[in-house]
């Protein structure tokens, strides 16, 4: 498949899987990897890091000027809400992005289409970048998966974001049966689907960013082509060096776009 693109966005989310001293070894290894990236440094490779929250204020120091993410968010702007964290509060340390609606979210704490529009909608009033995470509970066809995918947008975003309003919004397509698997699903797999919705949900939102995440990794992004616009990785960017072998293969796929 030919590669037309001019730049990528690739993001990872760091789960519960460290320890606090662990977080902030990975994140200096990382923002030395990011600072050695010419790619990354004029901008067309982009990188976001959710750590878990007691992370974010040291996170966003050691990555500056590189996004930091949050992993969720209350529904509700501000109150009696034990044990939650705002948008406000967020936004105030200096997050730029939040993760919403993860396959995880969705089905260990029955999180509902209602709670994640509602989440949506406080990241956007505070001006945040919503990362959307949607995907099909079970393997099955790319139409019926796309679908899916272009209902749980819809569900999240539709009330909070007018057509009208070219918003930037990330959502990272991750098919729930391919987290924490041993491979992706299936390249051709993720190219219909996205191919599919990419093409209905993009009239609605302009300012959409379609990522894929599952069991990403070095060769992923080469695998896809130009079905998405970048990765959400996990697991497989533990180690330093693979995020760098993405950032590389990343940096080859656009140089040979731009040379
Ligand atoms: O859920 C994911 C990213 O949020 C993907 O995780 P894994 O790459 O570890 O499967």
């Amino acid at each position: 498949m030919s590669t037309v693109r001019s730049h990528v966005v690739l993001g990872t989310s760091l789960k519960m899987y460290f320890s606090h001293a662990r977080t902030l070894a990975w994140a200096k290894d990382v923002a030395a990897i990011l600072a050695a990236a010419p790619a990354v440094a004029d901008g067309r490779v982009e990188f976001f890091v959710a750590p878990s929250f007691p992370a974010l204020p040291e996170a966003v120091r050691i990555l500056a000027p590189h996004p930091v993410a949050a992993q969720d968010v209350a529904a509700a702007e501000t109150g009696a809400f034990t044990g939650e964290v705002s948008a406000g509060e967020l936004a105030e340390i200096g997050v730029r992005l939040v993760e919403i609606g993860h396959a995880e979210r969705r089905r260990l704490f029955r999180e509902t289409d209602a709670e994640i529009a509602a989440k949506c909608a406080v990241v956007l009033g505070q001006g945040m970048t919503p990362v959307l995470c949607v995907g099909e509970p079970e393997a099955g066809d790319p139409s019926t998966a796309a679908d899916v995918v272009v209902d749980q947008v819809d569900a999240a975003l539709s009330a909070a974001l007018p057509a009208t309003t070219p918003r930037r919004v990330i959502v990272a397509y991750e098919p729930h049966w391919a987290i924490g698997a041993a491979e992706p699903a299936p390249a051709a797999y993720v190219q219909e689907t996205c191919g599919i919705a990419r093409e209905r949900l993009l009239q609605r939102y302009p300012g959409l960013t379609l990522l894929y995440g599952g069991s990403a990794g070095p060769g992923t992004l080469t695998a896809l082509g130009d079905a998405v616009d970048g990765l959400f990785l996990g697991r497989f960017v533990h180690d330093p060096r693979n995020l760098a072998a993405v950032i590389d293969e990343a940096s080859a796929l656009l140089d040979c776009f731009t040379h």
